[in-house]
């Protein structure tokens, strides 16, 4: 059992409060605010009980382009969806961001910026260490308690994630308390129960696929995205020069080995693409496998129509569904068909469990709704789904107790 927002009396208390506003950024333009909007539960139920607030959170990752930036944009949106005033300082934990917390009055708010702009935050940590980080030794003397409503990235040992709550007391938020009551059960629901990995997380959609497999929860894996060309290269099918280096400069190019291994134990229950969509001067070309390879300058882009039938085939037979990640490259409208017709198909499957950053910004894209369960997390919620537990969660639940007089 954890604590959650039941057991804090929040008034005139200076909360930390983690949550995952990682979105879709382009030239600092926001393109999606599914995960802002997720938050806004928490953080009106924290200041309507005159807490005040400080948002902590990681936009992209370190060398990931445009997506690793500022979070003053989040805050602004913020500040459009919430009654309290919502501020925003250019520091994480330096001495404005501190003086920034110390001037909260009750039922403000403030967001500090994005703790990965700080190298600490992007290791991974045990918890005593994460605990002797600059970000949680500077601020966990301005913080009262601290809350994660961070589901999203509770897979993650970070200090923001898993440092606060070995010096504080500690609470889950309502996203938080929300996603664990919905995935923790996921052994109870129906087979045949199929996972559908995209996206271009391939190293934890590995780790997925090979966990689900091995503890029988997948029934069959579907691959689509660059998860699919990855299955694909490892089955010795050349995938052309222009994915080839997409995978190789994404530092995934040991992953077609862990991918081969997998086929090689579970070959029988892992699907990847018959067919693929490539771009050809910005035209959608479908190339069966005895196409390939592509020209050199012709990525796949999205999985073919044949595959989509196939695993439409597998969809319809299933009773349970997990997806997580795009099949393509949805941001372009050519290469959306792939994950419009799985999605569509997924939300068909008598329970349909999805997550994902990008899988949510695709859905409202896409305007596909009608699943059993959104989680705003992706690789987090594929960490609970294979059964194993969440490191941030587990830190909620070692917390420090508050103290009746604190
Ligand atoms: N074939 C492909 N080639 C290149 N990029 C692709 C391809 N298929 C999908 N993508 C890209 O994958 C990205 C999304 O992948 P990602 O794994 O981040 O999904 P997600 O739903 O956000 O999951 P998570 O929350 O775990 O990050 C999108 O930007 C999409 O364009
Ligand atoms: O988008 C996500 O899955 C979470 O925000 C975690 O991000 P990360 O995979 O970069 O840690």
């Amino acid at each position: 059992m954890i604590n959650t927002l039941d057991d804090l009396d929040a008034r005139g208390t200076v909360v930390g409060c983690r949550v995952d506003i990682n979105s879709p950024v382009e030239d600092g333009s926001l393109l999606d605010d599914s995960r802002i909007r997720a938050h806004v539960g928490t953080l009106e139920t924290l200041l309507e009980a005159d807490a005040r607030v400080a948002v902590l959170a990681h936009q992209g990752r370190p060398g990931g382009g445009d997506s690793f930036s500022t979070l003053e944009p989040h805050a602004r949106r913020l500040d459009t969806l919430l009654d309290a005033p919502v501020g925003y300082v250019d520091e994480t934990h330096g001495k404005s961001a501190r003086a920034a917390v110390d001037a909260l009055d009750d039922g403000e708010c403030v967001v500090l910026e994005n703790t990965r702009f700080y190298s600490e935050e992007y290791m991974t940590l045990e918890p005593d260490v994460a605990a002797s980080t600059h970000l949680v030794t500077r601020l966990a003397p301005v913080f009262d308690v601290y809350v994660n409503d961070a589901f999203a990235a509770s897979h993650r040992s970070q200090p923001s994630l898993v440092g606060f709550p070995r010096v504080l007391p500690s609470y889950a938020g309502l996203v938080m308390e929300r996603e664990l009551e919905v995935l923790d059960d996921i052994a109870t629901t129906d087979n045949p129960r199929t996972y559908v990995l995209g996206g271009a997380k391939v190293s934890g959609s590995i780790d997925a696929a090979r966990d689900v497999l091995a503890r029988d929860l997948a029934d069959t894996v579907l691959t689509a995205g660059v998860v699919g060309n990855v299955f694909l290269a490892a089955a010795d099918e050349d995938i052309g020069k222009a994915s080839t280096d997409f995978i190789y400069e994404r530092g995934y190019w040991d992953e077609i080995e862990r991918a081969a291994l997998l086929l090689d134990d579970y070959g029988d229950r892992i699907e990847f693409p018959s067919d693929v969509a490539v771009d050809r001067d910005g035209e959608r070309v479908e190339l069966g496998l005895d196409d390939l390879p592509p020209g050199d300058d012709e990525p796949a882009m999205d999985v073919g129509q044949e595959t989509l039938d196939r695993y439409e085939t597998v969809l319809d037979e299933s009773r349970t569904v997990i997806l997580n990640g795009p099949a393509g490259v949805y941001e372009r409208d050519v290469f959306a068909t792939g994950t419009r017709t799985l999605y569509r198909a997924a939300a068909d499957v008598e329970t349909s469990i999805v997550g994902g950053g990008d899988t949510a910004s695709a859905m409202n894209a896409l305007g596909i709704d009608g699943f059993t369960h959104v989680s705003t997390g992706g690789g987090a919620a594929l960490t609970l789904l294979t059964g194993d537990s969440l490191v941030a969660v587990d830190a909620i639940a070692d917390a420090p107790k508050r103290s009746a007089g604190d």
